[in-house]
């Protein structure tokens, strides 16, 4: 039987999709609600460009009020804080093909270099995974490559979202302001980075305002396409992870769109009762939080007698000990009864929870005085 341990890693690019085959008695779980759409209307994001010509409605609202119409809307819920306050616009186009007739693919001719330099830049980003073989080819096929220079400004916080944008190659800063206050930095992005998804999402505005802070290129993505190949995975994971993640201690710390990023990269696994999730002295590959259930914990002392340690339940985390120390799995992790947990990667571990690295170091202090006690 194949190991259902941590042993295999969860792959991060779409080539190397994760599929339940994988993990012989765990599987994944993406499933959750549907985004609804409301159908038809265009407006105010069907925004002209000068960067590409897309088939969208052109239409601009004459005033603000207008921009930020207040309908009952079926659109995912924004995240607060997103639009500051700001009521956002309710109308967009329809999403799901069969009403969307008016629809025509977006085909930016390029050469066979650009499209590796974009699959390079796509291959380890989460929301590009799960795509299907025309949806992959679509998305590609419209995508536009825009050279910056540093110092340019790409995106400015309260503008009209237009792209959505991949990193190719360069460094950007983000920089919020609250309330009318300073902006601050809030993040970076380098290569195979993305930014701009939220107020496409939302149809918000802009969160954020992006600038390069080197020379750069980077891959843009047009609103309609972005809507209707990448929103529906994206939307779908942030909101099924959305309150599981606000209530993991851990957690608490980091921004609301830290924790989105967090949700865009993890899986659900599923164990059933006694199985085993992690193996003492094995290498570790991913890092866990469980979503429901509980979990064994045990060490095999030097002369392999093994030691029952406290339990693990929702909330609460694993598997970060060797990913931090880069040593050899500690403990053996047993499901006890069915356990859903949500792992991340190895490269997403170490690029979204820096912020809590400090934390999870210091909880791992005890560790040693727990195992201690039992031996
Ligand atoms: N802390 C943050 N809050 C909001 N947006 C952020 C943050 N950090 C990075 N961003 C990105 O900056 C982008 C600005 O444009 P959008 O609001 O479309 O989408 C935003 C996100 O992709």
């Amino acid at each position: 039987m194949a190991s259902t341990t941590d042993q295999q890693d969860i792959p991060e690019s779409p080539g190397e999709g994760f599929s339940p085959s994988e993990h012989s008695q765990c599987y994944s779980d993406m499933s959750d609600t549907e985004v609804q759409e409301p159908a038809g209307s265009p407006d105010f994001y069907s925004a002209k460009t000068s960067m590409a010509s897309t088939p969208t409605t052109d239409y601009f609202p004459d005033s603000e009020e207008e921009l930020y119409d207040d309908e009952p809307s079926d659109l995912p819920a924004i995240p607060i804080n997103y639009n500051r306050g700001r009521r956002t616009s309710v109308s967009a186009e329809s999403m799901a093909p069969s009403q969307d007739k008016d629809y025509v693919k977006i085909f930016i001719p390029k050469t066979p270099e650009q499209r590796k330099r974009i699959e390079a830049s796509i291959a380890n980003n989460f929301l590009f995974k799960n795509l299907d073989e025309e949806q992959y080819k679509d998305v590609i096929d419209a995508m536009v490559e825009k050279k910056v220079e540093q110092n340019e400004e790409i995106i400015t916080q309260g503008g009209i979202g237009d792209f959505f944008y991949v990193v190719e190659t360069g460094t950007f800063d983000v920089y919020v302001s609250k309330n009318g206050a300073a902006p601050e930095l809030v993040h970076h992005y380098g290569a195979g980075g993305s930014f701009g998804e939220l107020a496409l999402m939302y149809n918000a505005p802009r969160a954020a305002t992006v600038v390069a802070t080197s020379d750069a290129v980077l891959w843009a993505l047009d609103r309609v396409t972005f809507r209707r190949i990448l929103m529906e995975n994206t939307s779908r994971k942030r909101r099924m992870y959305e309150s599981f993640l606000e209530e993991v201690p851990i957690l608490v710390s980091l921004e609301p769109y830290e924790r989105h990023k967090i949700a865009d990269a993890l899986e659900s696994l599923y164990y059933e009762d006694n199985q085993l999730v992690i193996k003492q002295g094995d290498i570790g590959n991913n890092f866990y939080l469980i979503e429901s259930g509980e979990a064994r914990v045990t060490k095999v002392d030097d002369d392999g007698i093994e030691h029952e340690l406290p339990g693990l339940n929702k909330g609460e985390y694993f598997g970060e000990l060797a990913l931090l120390n880069n040593k050899p799995r500690a403990v053996n992790i047993r499901a006890k009864g069915r356990l859903k947990v949500a792992t991340l990667g190895k490269k997403a571990f170490v690029r979204l929870l820096g912020p809590v690295v400090d934390i999870l170091k210091r909880n791992s202090d005890n560790y040693e005085t727990i195992t201690r006690s039992v031996q």
